[in-house]
């Protein structure tokens, strides 16, 4: 099944009164009166969101304060419903290049711990990683989204994604007022790999075989978030690249979150891909298997909707793709009745 309109990903409103949601719920409530809410990059978002969320202007100017605290109290039950809740947050790719942009997708993961969500983060950093290489000559190539890894482009993997990206992250946590805890997939060998299956044509990239989710679970106790990069080791300690977004996936799923969020450079997924406006607003597994086998999901989606139907088959609740570069995309996904993107069920 694929829906690409009417616009489906109004969240239910969460109360106790409600029946409870299944994984789809989310997306199946009565569209919002057009009046409160506006087209917006091919999003349908509330007029107070976008005002509270785009202006870089003064917040006394931004949009009068009572559609401010509108927008607060919108979100109590969502709180309410969350409150204890893990959500893996996948974060990467071109979404991740702005600096501003990566300060405030880190202050909207910390607003989500501080409201009490108990976020996960999972980061990628291709882009970066691409920058690093040609600095060492060597030109990034990719097979269906995955880097095809040697051994020097394994090093580069390692050093930026764990040294570089997940410091540079776990920094901006801690500016935002919380704190973090950078790990890898090699601590606590919190994932295990072996090589992928076109580990002819791949090299060094990753399979998950194992996750030991362990390590989390005091970290996450303690009102730290965790922050890992995905890199792991096979059982003789050889260092493996494993695509974020599959890492997220098996994470999620290994510790029951409620949710995954797969933030992206894209507004989900595209029925046409070269067609921004044809935002694919709900699909489950047989749908978006059917758009990779008519080739209309390629490239860096592929490992994503696959992640997305691993995790929810394996009882993560629900799994969506969204638009990394629209300011607060994940406050408007998880504390708003709006949702964004698209969200693949069963
Ligand atoms: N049907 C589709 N809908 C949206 N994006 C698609 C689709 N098929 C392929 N893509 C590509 O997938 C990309 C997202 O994957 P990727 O670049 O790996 O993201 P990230 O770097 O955020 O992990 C999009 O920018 C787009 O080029
Ligand atoms: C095997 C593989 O492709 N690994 C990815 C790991 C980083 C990643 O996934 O980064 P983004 O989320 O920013 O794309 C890579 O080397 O780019």
């Amino acid at each position: 099944m694929l829906l690409t309109k009417p616009h489906p990903s109004a969240l239910a409103a969460p109360s106790a009164a409600l029946p409870k949601p299944g994984p789809a719920a989310n997306r199946v409530a009565t569209p919002l009166p057009s009046s409160s809410s506006r087209r917006w990059g091919g999003l349908r978002v509330s007029a107070a969101s976008v005002a509270a969320a785009a202006q870089p202007t003064p917040a006394s100017t931004a949009a009068p304060a009572l559609s401010r605290v509108d927008v607060l109290s919108e979100a109590l039950p969502f709180i309410q419903r969350f409150k204890g809740k893990t959500v893996v947050v996948k974060y990467g790719g071109a979404a991740m290049k702005s600096p501003e942009l990566q300060a405030s997708v880190i202050r909207d993961l910390v607003l989500l711990s501080c409201v009490g969500l108990r976020p996960v983060l999972v980061h990628g950093g291709g882009p970066e990683i691409n920058s690093w290489l040609a600095r060492v000559g060597v030109e990034p190539q990719f097979r269906n989204g995955l880097r095809v890894t040697d051994a020097v482009t394994m090093e580069v993997v390692e050093m930026v994604l764990v040294g570089k990206v997940n410091k540079q992250l776990v920094s901006l946590i801690s500016l935002a007022g919380a704190t973090a805890v950078g790990l890898c997939g090699k601590d606590a060998r919190l994932l295990t790999a072996r090589p992928s299956r076109d580990a002819a044509s791949l090299g060094f990239v990753g399979e998950v075989t194992r996750v030991d989710p362990s390590v989390l679970h005091p970290i996450i106790a303690s009102g730290h978030i965790p922050v890992i990069a995905t890199v792991a080791a096979d059982q003789a300690g050889q260092a493996y690249n494993i695509n974020a977004d599959t890492a997220a996936g098996e994470i999620a799923a290994a510790i029951g979150a409620e949710k995954l969020l797969l933030l992206t450079d894209v507004s989900g997924i595209l029925a046409d891909r070269d067609d921004p406006g044809s935002l694919v607003r709900e699909v489950d597994a047989a749908g978006v298997r059917r758009m990779i086998a008519e080739g209309k999901v390629g490239g860096g989606m592929i490992p994503k909707v696959e992640c997305c139907v691993r995790a929810i088959a394996q009882g993560v609740r629900t799994a969506s793709i969204i638009d990394g570069r629209v300011p607060h995309s994940l406050l408007l996904e998880i504390l708003t009745d709006e949702g964004t993107g698209t969200m693949i069920t069963g």
